[in-house]
């Protein structure tokens, strides 16, 4: 499975996927520092799709594990949105903020074309719409871009108000309500999804708290929105009443769990649940968790218009008002057999998937 292919510069390997996974495809390109992976865990439903990362991973066993979980999570987040999509994601090793440039985009672009379409490639963390401009002069299989036929731009506001509609959901079918006045909503990350989501709760009357890494986007929070902004350290122990997890993956570990005061979480961010264990966890708790998969798929949506090259807006809107459908649908079920909600969703997304 060691084979090399080079196509002009970008060096290309097989490596072996984890069991049930389609493929795992590792580039090099020396002239711009390129090293990215691409997993593509499931083409069933149709090519994969799902973003790219940029990361500086630390060791190279965890930009595999964080590919591989992530491409996993699309096969189940474009089922639940009823897209005709596989999963997969990719990632590039490196820091966005010093080591990306153009010239490494385009080579990404090169890696993307040599998979002839299996996968298709949007936005994720630490990439932008510019970044996919630079990909999509080497390559058709992108999406997520702002100009041309179908152009979709960045995910990420309709992202947000798939995550709003599912958070009012919850709401509603625990409280019979899903009034947001006077409600309190623990923010964690206030990147292009979660302030874009912070926005929109600060509009519907909720009383916000926020932390972010970035102190730049917890001031804009504090005058925008009059968010009240808290350490990231803290975040988890504020006595609110939805927690939305908006930053990196594994925010809801055993010992955040132990400490979370919300009665509720619903977030944007991939791969919340730090271990199998965590879902149950919480459900010990009496916290209600909307499954991150079945409630951050808007841009996944929003992406695919452009893919399957779908003008009709009807399309994203009946998708995103599914989501909080598909959510409700979960929350039921999970009422009805006491089993926590994300061991429900996945056993509907298995029957999807079947
Ligand atoms: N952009 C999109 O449309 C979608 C994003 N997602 C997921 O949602 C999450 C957020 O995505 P984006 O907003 O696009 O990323 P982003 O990179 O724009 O925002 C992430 C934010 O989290 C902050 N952050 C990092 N570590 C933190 C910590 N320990 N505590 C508090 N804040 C921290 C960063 O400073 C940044 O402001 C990611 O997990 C992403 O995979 C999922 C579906 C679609
Ligand atoms: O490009 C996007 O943000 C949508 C696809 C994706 O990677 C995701 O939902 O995590």
């Amino acid at each position: 499975m060691n084979q090399v292919v080079t196509k002009p510069n970008v060096a290309i390997r097989e490596l072996e996927p984890r069991e049930g996974y389609e493929r795992l495809v590792e580039a090099r390109d020396e002239q711009t520092g390129l090293h990215a992976l691409v997993s593509i865990h499931s083409l069933r439903r149709g090519p994969a799709a799902g973003g790219c990362r940029m990361f500086n991973y630390a060791r190279i066993e965890d930009a595999i594990y964080d590919v591989e979980r992530l491409s996993r999570g699309m096969t189940y987040k474009n089922a639940a949105a009823d897209l005709p999509l596989g999963g997969g994601k990719s990632v590039i090793i490196g820091d966005p903020k010093t080591q990306k440039t153009p010239e490494l985009m385009r080579a990404f672009g090169k890696l993307i074309e040599c998979l002839a379409g299996d996968y298709y490639t949007a936005e994720d963390v630490g990439v932008s719409p510019q970044d996919m401009a630079y990909v999509a002069e080497r390559t058709s299989y992108v999406a997520g871009l702002e100009g041309g036929e179908f152009a979709s731009g960045d995910p990420s506001p309709v992202t947000a108000r798939g995550v709003f509609l599912c958070l009012k959901q919850t709401l509603k079918h625990r409280l019979g309500s899903d009034d947001l006045t006077g409600k309190t909503v623990a923010v964690q990350g206030l990147g292009h999804v979660g302030m874009s989501l912070a926005g929109m709760l600060h509009a519907a009357g909720a009383k916000l708290i926020v932390s972010d890494i970035n102190d730049a986007a917890v001031r804009a929070a504090e005058v925008d929105f009059g968010a009240m902004v808290v350490s990231p350290d803290d975040i988890l122990r504020q006595d609110v009443d939805v927690f939305a997890p908006c930053a990196m993956g594994g925010a809801l570990s055993a010992d955040a769990i132990a400490v979370l005061k919300a009665r509720f979480v619903v977030g944007a961010a991939n791969n919340q649940l730090a271990d199998d264990t965590c879902g149950q966890r919480m459900q010990d708790a009496g916290i209600l968790y909307a499954p991150d998969y079945v409630v951050n798929g808007g841009g996944i949506v929003n992406v695919a218009m452009e893919i399957l090259k779908v003008a009709d807006p009807a399309y994203r809107e009946s998708r995103i008002a599914g989501l909080a459908k598909t959510l409700e649908q979960v929350f039921v079920r999970a009422d009805e057999t006491g089993e926590p909600p994300h061991s429900v969703a996945d056993k509907l997304i298995e029957s999807r998937l079947r």
